[in-house]
Parts: structure tokens; sequence; C-alpha cells
């Protein structure tokens, strides 16, 4: 079959190519600007939708490769394209789990497969989702699974997705051809402790335990492609709450570069299909961009993850500069008595360079997420106690404090013991302000539509309301005041409806975004009450003080502005 791409040049042989040779060398010649010639030509052939208005396309940049640039001037929320995955499998480490529906199992000895004896639901599951692909390979190589061939360190779903990926040469090629055109950086991988550790678990064990008849390199490139271009993604059952984490190959978003602030959200519906959107406005000419790694966390870390799992050295804009784009991010307090400055690392690219910079950031790190894992997710009392130890030893935007506000912003309300109602004040007041400082960082490190600023907003829309109508209940609250604080909290879940209306109704995000459009519509109605209620429900509006010195004959504008100058 040839495969045609927008620009109707066929991209067969690039595909069939691609992804074997070092990086950037998959057939597509460049002009001197770094581009591609023959820009499209590498769009996966599955998912051409030849009706699509795209308003991107795909190109060749250095240092970047294949990546996805906007045609026009993207609005916010704008929906960039919809990615069907190639294929999804098992993560690496996976509890017992059927291997069709993804649903946990309670032990390995349950109801097996007839064909190839792994671990299923029941019989209903053998011929369902991707598991005929491994299945027929098992069965016609008679490997029968035990648990003695799986160490502590070999997990026994490890070598599933790279088996399932071989597969797809002879079942479904033109899914092969998708998945083969992606990036392996095989070169790069070579000798690595990734490429060890996948020799002895994926292809030692594909080779010589399931004696699969394939070439070892052609092995190690599918885990190459899997380990560059995953995504993990949560596997709905139908009918079901439970959720499960798999990974997936999304052959469209896996061609977005990666930028530490990034400008697209993907969503994954329940069929598994992804969603991707502007999360902000997209510029014509720019790249739509995703994030590899966690955004909350400092440029060491960032680049240090990208480094060993997605084989490049990040050097966009937020990694290149010491203060992460005035966040503060990774930033130390200086300890001198009356100092109080903040300690940078001064060539954040090359960390190394920054004389004890590297070990010590990384001896402190250690020690802290050693006490956060201690301290784990149900007492805030214990991580209070840790943000007070460190908050002198940090920027205040540190990620560690940070992080801990994350945690607190949604332990207080929602934990036994700290449900909304019962919150002092006090803690109602931390918890707005542990909301606030989250968004302020946000906003800059990770602006627009994302499901943790719609998620963020909600948390800090209740406090702000059960505040204001506890002081409506006690009479000690101004109409002006009280309206102000129902219109702040009104604005929170204007933003969390807005910020989460693409998540699918059976995820956490979804069933939040419904809540918020409830809780909104009787925060309207309140509103429009409380503009009819009389003073008398009120404590009256204060009178402004005036400056002491100034009597009332003084009230002369000119009087008064001059007093003013004066003082
Ligand atoms: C998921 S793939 C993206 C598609 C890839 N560019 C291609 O041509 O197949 C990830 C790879 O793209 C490249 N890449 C992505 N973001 C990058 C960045 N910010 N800087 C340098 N290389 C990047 C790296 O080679 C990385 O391993």
């Amino acid at each position: 079959m040839t495969v045609k791409t927008q620009d109707g040049t066929s991209c067969e042989k690039e595909l069939q190519h691609a992804g074997r040779g070092p990086q950037n060398t998959n057939g597509l010649k460049h002009n001197r600007k770094g581009y591609s010639t023959r820009e499209g030509s590498k769009v996966p052939p599955h998912v051409i939708d030849k009706k699509e208005k795209r308003k991107w396309k795909i190109e060749y940049v250095e240092p970047y490769g294949r990546c996805t640039i906007a045609t026009q001037d993207i609005k916010e929320g704008e929906v960039l394209f919809v990615d069907h995955p190639v294929v999804t499998g098992p993560k690496q480490t996976s509890d017992v789990m059927c291997l069709a529906c993804y649903r946990r199992l309670e032990s390995w000895d349950g109801y097996q497969c007839s064909k190839c004896r792994w671990p299923l639901c029941g019989p209903e599951c053998e011929g369902r989702g991707y598991h005929p692909l491994e299945c027929n390979a098992f069965a016609a190589s008679g490997y029968k699974p035990n648990q003695k061939d799986f160490s502590e360190a070999q997990y026994m779903y490890e070598a599933m997705l790279p088996l399932r990926c071989y597969c797809l040469t002879k079942m479904e090629p033109d899914k092969w051809k998708t998945l083969i055109a992606m990036e392996s950086h095989n070169d790069l991988r070579r000798g690595t402790e990734l490429w060890e550790r996948e020799q002895t678990n994926v292809v030692d064990y594909l080779l010589k335990k399931v004696k699969l008849g394939v070439d070892e390199e052609l092995l190690h490139t599918i885990t190459g492609i899997l380990d560059v271009n995953c995504h993990e993604v949560r596997s709905n059952l139908p009918g079901t709450q439970d959720q499960y984490l798999v990974r997936g190959i999304y052959p469209l978003c896996a061609m977005m570069s990666h930028f530490c602030v990034n400008n697209t959200h993907h969503t994954l519906m329940d069929d598994m299909t992804m969603v991707v959107i502007a999360s902000t406005p997209i510029k014509k000419g720019e790249q739509l961009t995703a994030t590899y790694t966690h955004v909350l966390s400092a440029t060491t870390e960032r680049r240090k993850h990208l480094k060993y799992g997605k084989f490049f050295d990040c050097a966009c804009d937020r990694c290149k500069d010491p203060t992460e784009l005035n966040m503060y991010f990774g930033a130390l307090r200086c300890s001198q008595p009356g100092c109080g400055g903040n300690i940078l690392c001064t060539d954040p690219l090359a960390p190394a360079n920054d004389g004890i910079w590297e070990s010590t950031v990384e001896r402190l790190n250690k020690l802290v997420y050693m006490e956060l894992r201690q301290a784990g997710e149900d007492d805030p009392v214990k991580l209070e106690t840790i943000f007070k130890k460190y908050q002198y030893v940090f920027h205040p935007q540190h990620f560690h404090l940070v992080g801990i506000k994350h945690s607190l912003s949604q332990m207080y309300g929602r934990l036994p013991g700290y449900i909304l109602t019962d919150l002092s004040d006090a803690q109602l007041l931390r918890k707005v302000t542990c909301c606030k400082d989250l968004l302020q960082v946000l906003d800059v490190l990770d602006p627009g539509i994302t499901r943790l600023r719609g998620l963020t907003v909600y948390e800090l829309h209740a406090p702000i309301l059960l505040q204001a109508n506890r002081a409506f209940q006690n009479t000690a609250i101004t109409k002006r005041e009280f309206l102000e604080q129902l219109h702040e909290a009104e604005g929170y879940l204007l933003k969390t409806v807005y910020c989460l209306k693409h998540e699918p109704l059976s995820s956490f995000e979804g069933e939040i975004c419904k809540i918020a459009r409830n809780s909104l519509q009787e925060l309207q109605k309140w509103i429009q009450k409380v503009e009819t209620l009389p003073d008398s429900h009120f404590i009256p509006e204060k009178q402004e003080a005036l400056p002491s010195q100034l009597s009332e004959e003084d009230l002369t504008l000119e009087t008064l502005l001059k007093k003013l100058e004066e003082q």
C-alpha cells in the first residue's frame, strides 16, 4: 500500500526506513535553515484524515528532529488533533493484570488463556484488546509463562509491549510502518544502563526463553522506540470506576518536541483516543510542544530525567535561565547571617561546572525526598513540620516548598479530620495561601489550560466560599465584601470548568468538572439572592478613616493633596 501525505507525496519508503539509522538521517533532506524540504512526509499513515484541515505541519528542525509547527495563529483551547494509539500494553512494572482489558488480577494462578497460558480475567477476554498479538506468538513458540522466569529486577510484563510491537510486523503492517518510523536513539542508548537492562529483561528473555526468531537489533530498536515515544495512559474498564495505568504509542503526540514550559494539553478519552488542544495561544511558526517530564521539578532533575529516558539535553528558555523564568524554583537561600540572598546554579546547562552546586543540591534533595516519603500524604502536621524546617533553606518558590503546598492544598478539606467544614479559620487561610502560591508558579511554568490549574482553582473556591458564608451567617461582613468574595469563588469555579471541560466524565477531573458546574449554578443563584437582601443582614460599610490631622473644613481636593504630599 502506498500512503499519500497531505502534499500528495508518497511516504511509504521513508516510513519503512525511518528510525533505523542514527537521528536525523531518516531519509529527509534539509535546507540551510535546518527544515525538511519535504514537509509532511513523515505523517504517520494510519492517522491521516484527508478531510481534516490541519493547523500545523510536521517538519524537521535541528536539534529537535521531526516536530509539529503551527501553520496559523492558534487560540487557547482550540483542538489541534485527535490521536489514536498504534498499540498499548502494560508498563514495565505492573501487578498481575489481564492482558486484554488491563484489569488487576488477584493472583498469577487464576484464569489462564487457553492458548498461551498468560493470566486473563476469563474466557471472554481471550480474543479482546491487543492480547491476540502476543497470544499467537507465545502459542507458536510453545512458551508457557512461569513465575520463575522473572527475577525481582525483571518484571514479567516488561517484554510484553515490545513483543506486541514486533507482532504488528505481520498482523498489522500499516501500524508497524508507523511505529518503526519513530525515533529509537539506538546509537545514543547503546551501552547505557537502560540498554543493558533491556538486553536482559526484554531481548534475552524473548530470544532465549520465548525463543522468538527475531533480529536482536530490531528488538532493541523497538524498546528504544517505546522508551522515547511512549505515553503513560489510564485504561478505563467500561462500566467500572477502575483505572489502571498502561503505556501506549500515540504517533502524532509523539511528534511534539519537549519544552519545559509547553503549549499543549492532552486528554485521554475513555476509548483511549487522545485529544490534544492548545493550552495557550500559539503563533504561526511556533512549535506545538509537550512536556516529557514533571513541570514541578527543578532544572537539574528535569534535565537528568530527559537525558536518561529521552536521550537529549534540554536547552529550553527555562533550563537556560538560572532563575527559571524568575520563579527561583531550584534556588537555595544564603544562610549567612543577615544575607538571605538566593544561591543559584550559575551554569544550569552544565551544573558540574558550578563548584559544589550539583553534589550539594543532590544531597539536600535526597534528604528532603526521604523526609517527604516518610511523612506520607495523610498527615498535614507532618508536612507542615517539614515545611517549617526548610522554609529558610529554600527560596519561597522552591519546588520542594511548592510541592508541599500543593499537597497541603488538597489535604486541607479532604482528609478525615480535615474536612472543609471542620477546618479552623487559620487552616482555611492556609489552604487559600497554598492554592494561590501554587497558582502563581503555574502561571509561569505551566500556563493556560491544565489539569493542575483546574483542580487547584477548584480547591481554592471552597475555603473562600465557606469563609464568606460563615462571616455572613455571623453578620460579620459588609454586603460589598460578601459579594466580592462570592464573585471571587464564582471566578474560580468558572476557571475550573474552563480547564477541566475536556476531561472525560469517568476521570477524577471530569467528576470535579461536573461538581463545579453544579456548584456554579447554585452559587450564581445565591449571588442573585444576596444582591436583593436588605442591609440589615450585613454590617455597615466601614467609614474610611481620615488622616488624623485633617479636619472636615480642610477637605478641598487641593488642600488634601498638599497635606498628603507633605506626609
Ligand atoms: C517523542 S520524540 C519526538 C519526535 C522526534 N523529534 C522524531 O523525530 O521522531 C522525542 C525525541 O525528540 C527529540 N527532542 C524532543 N524535544 C527536544 C528538545 N527540546 N531538544 C532536543 N531534542 C528534542 C529528542 O531526540 C527526543 O528523544
